[in-house]
Order: C-alpha cells, then sequence, then structure tokens
C-alpha cells in the first residue's frame, strides 16, 4: 500500500518583506475571485490600479517588523507544525506543507505527493472557520489542480475546525497564565470579511444579516457562516475558561476597502471599551492557526497603542496554536478522519 498523503494549507506570504515580494503576494492573493469577488474588470482595475500599487510599501513596513531571523512568523509556524504532524503520524504518511498564495505552492506540494505515488489525499485548510475567501479557495486550487491529473485518487477536505475540542482547550490553555481574571474585558478579534460575502452564504437569503443576532447562534441555516462558526469558538472557549457572556465581545479586524464588512469592528470595540474606562485587555484570535502580520503587528503593536492612546493601559494577545502539542494531535485526528 502507499502512504496517506496529508496536505496542510495556509494562507501564504510574501518570500520577502521587501516591496516587490509584497506586491506580487497581494497581486496573486487580492486577484483571487474568491477574496475580491467583483467582476474581472473591476478587480483588475481595483487590485492592479489600486491597492496592490498604494498597499505594498505600506503592507512592506509592516511585514519588515515582524520578519526575523526565522523569517515570516506564518510560514515559521506553518513548517513546524508539518514537521512534528509528519513525527506524530510517521511513515505511512506523507505530509506536505502548502500556501494558498506564494510559496510554497499548492502544486508544487501535490507533485511531491504524485511523485509520493500517495493512495489518498487529505486536505487540511489550516482555518478554524469556514470562509469561501480562506477554505473555499483552497479547495478550488486542490481541485483545479488534481482535475487534471489521469489518475485522481481520493480526495478528502476538512471543511472546518471551528468546534475542535483540542482547538478549544489549546487557546484556553495559553490564555490560562494570563489569569484572564485579572482583566477589564476580553476581545475575541477574528480576521473580517467584506458583508457581502456572509450574505452569499446565506442560501435562504432571508437569515443572515436580516434577522437580530443572526449570527451568534449556530443552527442547520447559517452552519457554513464564517461569523455563526467564529462566535461558536468564542462561545466554546469563553466556556472552557468560565467568562461569562458580559465580559467578552466578538470583534472583527483588518477590514480592507469602503464596503460594509462583518461587525462590530475590533477599533470600534476598543473605542467603546475605553469610553467606558476599561484598561486592561485580553484578545484571543480565533481565525488564525499560528501567530503571524495580524496578531504580531496589528493586535500587539498598532491595538495596544490605540487602546493606550484613547486612554487604556494594556492589549495582551492570547498565543495563536503554534507548536502546542495538543494543536498537533488535532491535526493528527483531522488527518485520519
Ligand atoms: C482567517 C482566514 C482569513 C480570511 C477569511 C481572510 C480574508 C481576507 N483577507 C483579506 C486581505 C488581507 N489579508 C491579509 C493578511 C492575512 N489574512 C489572513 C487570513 C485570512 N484572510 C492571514 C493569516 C494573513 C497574514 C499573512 C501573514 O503573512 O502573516 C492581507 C495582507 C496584509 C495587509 O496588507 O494588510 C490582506 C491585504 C481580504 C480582502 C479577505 C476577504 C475578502
Ligand atoms: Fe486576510
Ligand atoms: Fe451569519
Amino acid at each position: 500500500m502507499g502512504k496517506k498523503g496529508i496536505l496542510l494549507v495556509n494562507l501564504g506570504t510574501p518570500d520577502s518583506p521587501e516591496v516587490a515580494d509584497v506586491r506580487k503576494y497581494l497581486d496573486q492573493f487580492l486577484m483571487d475571485e474568491r477574496v475580491i469577488d467583483i467582476n474581472a474588470f473591476s478587480r483588475t482595475l481595483l487590485v492592479k490600479g489600486i491597492i496592490v500599487p498604494f498597499r505594498s510599501p505600506k503592507t512592506s513596513k509592516l511585514y519588515k517588523e515582524i520578519w526575523d531571523e526565522n523569517g515570516s512568523p506564518l510560514l515559521y509556524y506553518s513548517r513546524i507544525q508539518t514537521a512534528l504532524l509528519q513525527e506524530k503520524l510517521g511513515d505511512d504518511f506523507q505530509v506536505e506543507l502548502a500556501m494558498r498564495y506564494q510559496n510554497p505552492s499548492i502544486l508544487s506540494a501535490l507533485e511531491k505527493m504524485k511523485a509520493g505515488l500517495v493512495e489518498s489525499i487529505q486536505v487540511i485548510p489550516m482555518f478554524p472557520q469556514y470562509a469561501s475567501a480562506s477554505t473555499g479557495s483552497v479547495m478550488q486550487k486542490v481541485m483545479e489542480i488534481v482535475s487534471t491529473w489521469q489518475t485522481i485518487p481520493p480526495v478528502n477536505f476538512i471543511n472546518s475546525f471551528h468546534d475542535n475540542e483540542l482547538v478549544i482547550e489549546t487557546f484556553a490553555e495559553n490564555a490560562r497564565k494570563y489569569k484572564p481574571e485579572t482583566f477589564d474585558h476580553i476581545l475575541f478579534s477574528f480576521h473580517g470579511l467584506p458583508e457581502r460575502q456572509l450574505l452569499k452564504c446565506d442560501h435562504t437569503g432571508a437569515y443572515c444579516l436580516k434577522k437580530d443576532n443572526c449570527c451568534e447562534t449556530l443552527n442547520d441555516t447559517n452552519k457554513f457562516c464564517y461569523s455563526a462558526q467564529g462566535h461558536d469558538t468564542a462561545r466554546l472557549i469563553a466556556e472552557k475558561l468560565n467568562i461569562a457572556k458580559g465580559d467578552y465581545t466578538v470583534c472583527f479586524q483588518s477590514r480592507l476597502g469602503k464596503e460594509p464588512w462583518v461587525q462590530p469592528y475590533t477599533t470600534d470595540v476598543l473605542k467603546k471599551l475605553a469610553g467606558e474606562g476599561k484598561k486592561r485587555l485580553l484578545v484571543f484570535s480565533p481565525a488564525f492557526v499560528a501567530d503571524c502580520l495580524e496578531t504580531l503587528y496589528e493586535i500587539t503593536v498598532e491595538y495596544h497603542e490605540e487602546f493606550k492612546a484613547l486612554g487604556g493601559e494594556h492589549v495582551q494577545l492570547v498565543e495563536s496554536l503554534n507548536d502546542d502539542p495538543k494543536f498537533i494531535q488535532a491535526l493528527a485526528e483531522m488527518a485520519i478522519a
């Protein structure tokens, strides 16, 4: 029997923090029809004419702030996760890492599996909550590639793992050392998403953003809704840590462009909490499985400074899952699922 192929796919990061590499990364990322989901002509004008030229120099400066001797934290942790999973699963498995954008590419990882004569491929998009712009895009790319193969082995996809017990426990455990009860308020700050993309997920057309608190509980109608899955993740972590409902807020960061994104925005929540006299915030970022630009810079530096300027004292990030053995166990269970 051949080996079982396990493909871990995260979002991607530039090859270096230099402007030229950031430009290549943003161009590939934002030209994805699932990310900027408007018609191809408008997307090309917006991305290649406005966002990429203006954003790349700014984003390059941010990447330079988090880039260290290990390179991009997202790629660094993704490589460690891959090596630890390979070690845990042993020789009957071939574990490969890919990034949806830039390197290592999904094509190169799948080619390695093909050369390894794997008998099946289990794809784990490394996003706890399903979104078309992340998980959906990874699925589409993998299917595009394998559909050109003469022999297509059994291919299976993990759709989401927002309520995985080991994932919830790892986030909770990472928070315990900060003593959550000593903070004035807890934030679960998820990566944002355009509202338009949430609405597209609602096949009834009558539920999402139409009913009050539509995303706050998971049900049959919104089971693939990124926001509803995020609220569920937050609820489960809060329950684990005995954090009362009124002591935490789910919010969304990293908005891009002028269209409405999922709300509340983290920056608005910071203003509200500072206005209420809250001084110390503990912030989870459970849309990611590894620390990256969005946690190490946006939360740790930007939000910390923003909150202090508003009269607050401290914004403490809860580290991501990174190389935690419990998360590697969670991956191993998904690998054989
Ligand atoms: C949770 C997974 C992610 C979703 C969903 C997602 C949607 C999404 N993102 C953008 C625009 C940008 N995101 C950027 C960085 C970034 N995004 C994710 C994950 C998701 N994005 C990660 C892990 C990272 C960090 C990568 C790293 O190298 O550390 C960026 C680049 C940084 C910047 O210029 O601000 C952009 C741009 C959109 C438009 C979108 C959904 C429509
Ligand atoms: Fe993003
Ligand atoms: Fe929703």
